[in-house]
């Protein structure tokens, strides 16, 4: 297993953001972390990397704990959040040199500009990208250690048609490589694609955990989005 947790939750002050969830992930394995705006996503992966304070019964990330072995985990994991804040006057190439000199070991970053399609955007300013090309960075970056375990919060948020299929090509051939990764996203069709399995969070409490398959059969509904509505306790919207 390339991430353990075990009875995880979150408290600040009276609001328990995430109520004792668990959860494993497998070399290999795309797990999706889904549920509503404040059901728990970021809090629990905030809580999984030892940012967050949390109380558990189990917490490892690449066999080690993220709250003794920080140094060891940052070589292994890799990181993207909703909104990288990148330094205004950095371009492509100087943002990922200066990530690149945190680690020890790193991917050839030329080529995942290739894979990334930022290739000729190397001299360009970060903040002079379209939002789509900083999401796309954003990706980059997270794989410049070459993790092996990379969490990806809301992946294709802003991009288009496109650029969303080709990232989902290129996490699916570095899934097949061993890659695991923890995945957050609001849609349905990307969790199809990429997810093996899924935990889904409302109000911080684990309303569904298992594969595509089980989440359709345990929700009685036709499609992925309405089993999910079903179990995020979305689907009350609708009337
Ligand atoms: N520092 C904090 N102090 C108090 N409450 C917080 C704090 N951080 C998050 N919360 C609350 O905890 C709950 C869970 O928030 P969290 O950010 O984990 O949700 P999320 O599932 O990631 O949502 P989104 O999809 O909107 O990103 C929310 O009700 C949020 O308002």
């Amino acid at each position: 297993m390339v991430l353990k947790v075990g009875n995880l939750s979150v408290t600040y002050g009276q609001k328990q953001a995430v109520d004792s969830i668990s959860f494993e992930v497998k070399p290999g394995q795309v797990f999706g972390l889904l549920g509503a705006n404040g059901a728990g996503k970021s809090s629990t992966i905030a809580a999984v990397l030892g940012i967050e304070k949390s109380t558990h019964e189990e917490l490892s990330i690449v066999g080690k704990s993220p709250l003794r072995n920080r140094k060891d985990i940052f070589e292994q994991v890799g990181v993207q959040f909703q909104e990288t804040n990148f330094q205004d006057k950095l371009t492509v190439s100087e943002a990922c040199e200066q990530w690149r000199s945190l680690y020890k070991k790193t991917a050839d970053v030329p080529a995942l500009l290739h894979t990334f399609g930022l290739a000729d955007k190397e001299k360009q300013l970060v903040k002079s990208l379209s939002g789509g090309e900083r999401q796309r960075l954003a990706v980059l970056l997270a794989l410049i250690p070459e993790p092996k375990l990379v969490f990806l919060d809301e992946l294709t948020t802003g991009l288009d048609t496109k650029a969303r299929r080709m990232l989902w090509k290129e996490l699916l051939t570095m899934k097949e490589n061993g890659l695991a990764i923890v995945l957050t996203s609001h849609y349905m069709d990307e969790v199809e694609v990429l997810c093996d399995e899924i935990l889904i969070l409302r109000e911080g409490q684990t309303t569904f955990h298992g594969t595509i398959q089980e989440v359709l059969v345990a929700s009685g509904q036709p499609t992925l989005e309405d089993a999910y509505l079903h179990f995020a306790g979305e689907e009350e919207y609708w009337g």
